[in-house]
């Protein structure tokens, strides 16, 4: 037997696995790396992060992706080089964190790597029915696993559409298997570049799990920060703060057909970036906003669309929680608007459940490497609307 599956072998059959989750964002701030020991797998699983750090990206990194990020006409040269590129720098960054945490990468048993979204292309989306759902993560798998000598997982979101998903939400599958819970029902909250949800019904409804995209998280207000400001994001919402929302322009924001699409949708920056901030502006006549102000309407735009999804979700529903992880959770005033919208309904960091909110994504990539080596789609069968389907390519460093 080749020594390779051997060890796999070995590795699946193992009472616990060291397993190390990568996440990297729309926001391209740095590699979120999760060092996690998992015990068991399926509903029996249980996860502690042993380490976690984000290593943040160079310029050089930021301005490769942003050549080729969401972007319909890019340089195929380049992008060719880019795929190995991200990768290489993804081992560097995990050599980095295990020294930096005195860990010998000999103990680590996989790599679960989600890779860099250049672009996601639902046909909800592309509206072209001849081209089939797609999703586009690059950062290849067999350059990690050689470069670390670690058995790499990669390309999770290929085998979700292929068995008939939309490559999204795959969050779903780790929350599921972690978080429901026995009275809450819960609605895992992340808002990353752009807002998702995961809602976990108590174990004693007929309700089922799914996870869904909701709009745009902090990606609009990133990118214009980046536009008038130079700089990555809205630190603490300070500029959001000093201006004031224009409730024209947030209606004419709020008038889009992917917000009124019944659950579960996906979407990402290929619709919700500066493009469509400069057409409803023009619709609604607010092309003179200070960039203050429309900071603070772009803040609630994403507050609305999230909670509004909420809201409709958790109509007719008994205590329901939602738990919230990702960058914006450090953004107040986004916080604010969300709590202000949702009233009714308790709203808490998912620190509250015991998960570190920054580390989350990371971590359910790691649940999905172990179920995909000692796992079995039958543990994910109860999720609606997702394929129940283990998920990874696999890599071997030799
Ligand atoms: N102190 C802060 N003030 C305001 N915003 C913040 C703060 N800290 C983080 N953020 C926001 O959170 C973003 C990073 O969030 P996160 O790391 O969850 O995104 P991501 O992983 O890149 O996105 P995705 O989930 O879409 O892949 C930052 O780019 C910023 O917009
Ligand atoms: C195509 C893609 O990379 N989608 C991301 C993105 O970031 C948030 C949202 O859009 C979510 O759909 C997804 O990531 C999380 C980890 C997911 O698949 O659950």
């Amino acid at each position: 037997m080749n020594s390779q599956i051997e060890k796999l072998y070995e590795i699946s059959k193992k009472e616990n696995r060291l397993i190390i989750g990568l996440m990297s964002g729309t926001s391209l701030d740095g590699l979120d790396i999760a060092l996690c020991k998992i015990q068991g797998s399926g509903f029996d699983t249980k996860l502690e992060i042993v380490h976690f750090d984000t290593l943040p990206y160079q310029d050089e990194f930021r301005n490769y992706i942003r050549q080729i990020f969401a972007k319909t006409e890019i340089n195929q040269q380049d992008f060719s080089g880019i795929n190995p590129y991200i990768a290489l720098v993804h081992a560097d960054l995990i050599k980095k964190a295990l020294t930096k945490w005195q860990v010998s990468s000999d103990t680590i048993d996989l790599i679960a790597s989600h890779g860099q979204t250049v672009y996601h292309a639902p046909q909800s989306l592309t509206k072209n029915i001849n081209l089939p759902n797609s999703t586009l993560q690059i950062g290849d798998g067999d350059h990690i696993a050689v470069h670390t000598g670690i058995i790499t997982l990669s390309d999770f979101r290929q085998k979700h559409i292929a068995a008939g998903g939309e490559g999204a939400p795959l969050a779903a599958y780790g929350d599921f298997l972690l978080f429901t819970d026995v009275v809450e029902n819960r609605i895992l909250l992340n808002i990353g570049g752009i807002s998702n949800f995961t809602f976990l019904p108590n174990k004693h409804t007929e309700l089922k799990a799914f996870a869904t995209d909701l709009g745009p998280g902090n990606t609009m207000m990133n990118q214009y920060m980046f536009q008038h400001f130079g700089r990555e994001m809205d630190l603490d919402a300070q500029i959001a703060m000093s201006g004031s929302v224009n409730d024209v322009l947030l209606e004419h924001l709020l008038q889009e057909e992917f917000l009124e699409l019944d659950f579960p949708k996906t979407t990402g920056p290929e619709l919700f970036n500066l493009q469509y901030l400069k057409k409803k502006q023009s619709s609604s006549n607010t092309q003179n906003l200070s960039p203050a102000d429309v900071m603070a309407t772009l803040n609630m735009f994403s507050a609305s669309s999230i909670s509004n999804g909420i809201k409709y979700l958790a109509q007719g529903l008994d205590n329901v929680v939602v738990y919230i992880s990702g960058g914006g959770l450090h953004n107040p005033l986004l916080m604010d608007n969300i709590a202000k919208a949702l009233p009714t309904i308790k709203v808490a960091s998912i620190d509250e459940i015991d998960m570190n909110p920054d580390a989350k994504e990371a971590c359910l990539f790691a649940i999905l490497a172990n179920e995909a080596v000692a796992g079995s789609p039958n543990n994910v069968s109860g999720l609606k609307d997702s394929p129940a389907v283990c998920m990874g390519k696999l890599s071997f460093p030799h």
